[in-house]
């Protein structure tokens, strides 16, 4: 049995191929050419921790795969003594003519790149392709998914300023000065509260297991575009309701949104799936309307970056 450990998966794997994986899929989405029901969840009792098995089929010459993601997330595994990412996942993908497996790929790169892609695509096509402006970034939440959003957004989309704001703000400071040193730049900034650091921000990012809502509608200037990550009970727990009430809804996938966020009334405000404004057939908001990305993650995306990593490996290149 392959198995493709995570340090190789980071090795080989790059943002941009990341993105057109996501990309595509989430356009497959759209054209009925996935399978792909509500994940399970096991929570396991007493904890804040659970397992997730997202098994899912793509439809597509270059990305096309059938697998199985199974995702494990313990929050409170950052404060160990010895801290652990608190997303772990391992994606299995099977030929698709036998049933046999092919390989079981570690999943955590995966999941880190694919979820930030995501917000990516529906960055790039709802907000930067309307030539909106990306001067400022907020991010909410400096864990993994924070980190990964603020360096591939600066880096796809070139924001001059990136504003990182964290629950515990020791975290968010450290993480401005590593980034600014990283990249020999003083464009990443440590905010003191959420309020200042969404206030004036073209595009502002969600990544924290918040129960309660971190973003007011009052302090998100007009036309900003806002992708929301993190859950806690609910993948919608980060945005006051008055921001979906004032706001255009968008998502990876109808039908698991549906199950995921059932206690948010879709109906209102949910214009429909990302994949349908790549293809054209979903209008974009108007300009001065604020739009909403809430990625809930899709077993889909994992099966397309399966996939392609599956391919680099397999590349003469990379084996010697
Ligand atoms: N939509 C998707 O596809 C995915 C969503 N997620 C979700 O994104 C969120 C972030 O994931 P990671 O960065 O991997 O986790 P992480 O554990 O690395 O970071 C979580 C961050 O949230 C902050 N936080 C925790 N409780 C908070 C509270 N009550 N108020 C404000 N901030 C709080 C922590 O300080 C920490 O910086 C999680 O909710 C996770 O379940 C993760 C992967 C995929
Ligand atoms: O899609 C995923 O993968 C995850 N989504 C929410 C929480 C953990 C992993």
């Amino acid at each position: 049995m392959l198995y493709i450990d995570e340090s190789t998966v980071k090795d080989i794997l790059k943002w941009e191929k990341t993105f057109t994986a996501v990309e595509t899929a989430m356009q497959r989405v759209s054209e009925g050419r996935i399978v792909q029901k509500p994940r399970t969840m096991t929570f396991i009792p007493n904890t804040a921790n659970v397992m997730g098995t997202m098994p899912g089929y793509l439809d597509d010459k270059e990305f096309g795969a059938l697998g199985c993601k199974l995702v494990t997330s313990f929050p409170n595994n950052a404060k160990l003594e010895n801290p652990l990412p608190s997303v772990n996942a391992n994606i299995m993908i099977l030929d698709e003519k036998t049933g046999i497996m092919k390989a079981v790929i570690a999943g955590t790169e995966i999941t880190t790149q694919r979820t930030s892609a995501a917000s990516a695509v529906a960055t790039k096509y709802l907000y930067v392709n309307h030539s909106k402006q990306c001067g400022v970034l907020a991010i909410l939440g400096t864990g993994v998914q924070g980190r990964i959003h603020a360096e591939m957004f600066r880096h796809l989309f070139g924001f001059p300023e990136v504003r990182l704001w964290n629950r515990s703000k020791e975290k968010a400071k450290r993480l401005a000065e590593e980034l600014n040193k990283k990249y020999n730049t003083n464009a990443f900034r440590y905010c003191e509260d959420n309020e200042t650091c969404i206030k004036g921000a073209d595009v502002i990012v969600t990544a924290t297991n918040s129960p309660d809502p971190i973003v007011q509608r009052s302090w998100i200037k007009p036309g900003a575009h806002i992708n929301a990550v993190g859950a806690n009970r609910h993948h919608f727990n980060e945005l006051d309701r008055e921001v979906y009430r004032n706001a255009d809804l968008f998502v990876d996938s109808i039908e698991t949104s549906q199950a995921e966020m059932a206690g948010l009334n879709l109906d209102d405000n949910l214009k429909g799936e990302v994949g349908a404004v790549i293809n054209g057939t979903l209008p974009v908001s108007p300009r001065e309307r604020i739009t909403i990305f809430n990625g809930i993650g899709m077993a889909v995306e994992d099966c397309a970056v399966a996939r392609a990593v599956y391919d680099l490996y397999n590349q003469v290149k990379y084996k010697m």
